[in-house]
């Protein structure tokens, strides 16, 4: 199948990268200028493993209004708040006949693309795979090849012969991909482990593999794991693990997964970007607020990472 890879940042890269490098077709569309013109002007993307072995990749790129392709499948990753305007800049570009593949963290993104794909054709799911851009042009894939995993879920819990023949090219592409048929439950449990580890690791500037090795990992892990849970009890959401299985993908993660990771959000608090935890901690705060339930401890982290926000920005 044809991909358009719409967001040709860290994962947008990764994914399109890979999936080129497997044989498919791929054309990237972004909205950030920057990347766009270093890309062309370098006649591709430095590609780096580990920090190692950086490469030339040739790839197209374009801005939305000067792409015209029509691939079978979109695959989006931006961060929650670019993902409005990137989706009216590109507007143009989609159909119903499409499917788009949207394995982003935190929630918020669904509602968006339903706006404008038909909703049996929009896939969402999670992706442990970690990747850092170390600026325009220069993307560090995470990990030995093969390395992550992800999960693919249709909204309508009914997967179709093109989910099969997508997680067939993700599975060419070395991306791991498993599809699951618990839409809510799927999703709910990636926001939970970024509402540990990406929360926790950028108020600290520490990788996971530091902040495993602390103490208090466990005590505060559990803390919002078991407050994400009550929540998501409320809100009639069976999430994929249990409570107790949920640290243990935190300490797996954190240990053995990508140790050596800083998590997306401390990539853009490094930069002195806004980030994602409204739509992770604070995502699940508001759902308690609608069954009645405070979380409280997801509401004052969110609002550390505020905090560092606004200092940093002084
Ligand atoms: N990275 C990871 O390991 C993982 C990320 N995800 C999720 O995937 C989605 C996409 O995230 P991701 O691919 O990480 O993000 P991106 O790499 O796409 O973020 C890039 C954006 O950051 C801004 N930016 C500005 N300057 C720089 C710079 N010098 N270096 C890097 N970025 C810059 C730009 O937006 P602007 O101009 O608006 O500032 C740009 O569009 C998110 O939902 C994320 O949570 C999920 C799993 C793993
Ligand atoms: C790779 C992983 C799972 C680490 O929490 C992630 O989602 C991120 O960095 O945002």
């Amino acid at each position: 199948m044809k991909y358009g890879v719409l967001g040709a940042g860290a994962m947008g890269l990764r994914y399109g990268v890979l999936l080129q490098e497997a044989g498919f077709p791929v054309d990237f569309v972004d909205i950030w200028d920057d990347q766009i013109n270093k890309v062309k002007e370098q006649n591709g993307v430095y590609v780096s493993r580990d920090g190692k072995d950086k490469h030339l990749v040739p790839i197209n790129i374009y801005s939305p209004e000067d792409y015209s392709g029509n691939p079978d499948v979109w695959i989006v990753f931006v961060k929650q708040m670019q993902l409005d305007d990137a989706l009216k800049r590109a507007s143009h570009l989609f159909t119903k006949e499409q499917y788009v593949v949207a394995p982003m963290n935190g929630m918020g993104h669904i509602e968006k693309l339903d706006k404008y794909f038909a909703v049996e054709k929009v896939i969402s799911g999670t992706a442990m795979i970690a990747t850092v851009l170390n600026g325009v042009g220069d993307v560090d894939f995470m990990g030995k090849s093969g390395a992550g995993s992800m999960k693919l879920v249709n909204q309508n819990e009914t997967p179709d012969e093109t989910t099969h023949q997508i997680s067939d090219d993700f599975t060419k592409a070395n991306l791991n991909p498993e599809i699951t048929t618990n839409f809510q439950g799927t999703l709910m449990a990636k926001v939970i482990l970024n509402s540990v580890c990406n929360t926790l690791c950028t108020m600290f500037s520490i990788k996971m593999g530091d902040f495993i090795q602390a103490p208090t990992a466990e005590a505060l892990s559990k803390q919002l794991i078991n407050e994400a849970f009550d929540v998501c009890e409320r809100a009639g959401i069976t999430l994929l693990n249990t409570r107790e299985e949920e640290w243990q993908a935190v300490k797996f993660a954190s240990t053995v997964g990508m140790p050596l990771h800083y998590p997306s959000m401390y990539q853009d608090m490094s930069k002195n970007r806004p980030t994602e935890v409204d739509y992770i901690n604070g995502y699940i705060y508001d759902l308690g607020l609608k069954y009645h339930y405070e979380a409280t401890t997801h509401d004052f982290v969110r609002n550390l990472v505020h905090l560092a926000e606004f200092s940093r920005a002084k």
